[in-house]
């Protein structure tokens, strides 16, 4: 199993008030799956992928990812688990803007085994799977939206994580755009063999996986709604 949570709950402590968003109390992952998670905005997804990558820890419950227990690391296990073995895919890309395509690429593969060489082979190999091999020295700015996500792309999956966490990686992207963006993202993440989670609200991306899961057949906390949802200011973690 890849990822097993157990009575996993969260909940928010917002002007004096407790709002609870996350309940599973159980819910499994094989290793390899390709899941598309979709629902209702403000219904718990983003909380979800921050909670298994360690991002947010948990009012209670397990989250084990391999046989490694999440929940019960300290944050800085918790960090150089994430930088190990989980690559984050958002909708926004977070590319750094001052370096180049290859330079953002880099950045990932700090630390990693092997020569400088052979990283830099590796590095043109993914740019060559992505087809911009000629657009490896271009700053993001002067690359496209989709280009850009290809970037991310490559960033978050270089160092072959086993698990893939992906937040709405085509909701700023046109459809057509979004559609190859999702066909690369499957088949990037076949080849490395690793899993996949992608939440989104786009249901024609969801068709594409081979397992979908609506939020509210795992996340039994159903009361959340848009109505719920706080500005960023009026939070406290
Ligand atoms: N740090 C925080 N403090 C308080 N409330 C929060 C915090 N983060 C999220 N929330 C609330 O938790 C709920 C779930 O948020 P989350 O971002 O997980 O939903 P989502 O399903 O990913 O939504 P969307 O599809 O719009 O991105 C929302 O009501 C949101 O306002």
């Amino acid at each position: 199993m890849m990822l097993q949570i157990r009575g996993l709950t969260k909940q928010f402590h917002v002007a004096g008030k407790s709002i609870p968003i996350v309940n599973i109390p159980q819910w499994n992952v094989e290793q390899g799956e390709k899941i598309a998670i979709t629902g209702p905005s403000g219904s718990g997804k983003s909380t979800i992928l921050h909670l298994i990558s360690g991002i947010m820890t948990p009012d209670a419950g397990e989250i084990i990812i391999g046989s490694r227990a999440i929940h019960e690391m300290k944050e800085h296990a918790r960090d150089q688990f994430r930088a190990d073995c989980i690559g984050y895919i958002l909708q926004d890309f977070y590319l750094i803007p001052s370096l180049t395509a290859r330079q953002n690429v880099e950045i990932a593969m700090r630390g990693a085994s092997g020569s400088s060489s052979e990283r830099k082979d590796k590095i043109e190999a993914w740019f060559e799977k992505i087809a911009l091999s000629d657009r490896m020295n271009h700053l993001p700015s002067q690359l496209s939206r989709g280009q850009q996500q290809r970037v991310a792309m490559v960033r978050a999956l270089i160092h072959e994580p086993t698990l893939v966490l992906a937040d709405e990686p085509t909701g700023s992207l046109d459809a057509e755009t979004a559609e190859e963006v999702t066909e690369l993202m499957l088949e990037l993440c076949k080849s490395v063999k690793n899993t996949l989670l992608v939440v989104t609200h786009d249901l024609k991306m969801a068709e594409r996986f081979p397992r979908q899961v609506h939020i509210h057949d795992i996340n039994f906390n159903q009361s959340q709604s848009h109505r719920n949802r706080v500005t960023p200011k009026e939070c406290v973690v």
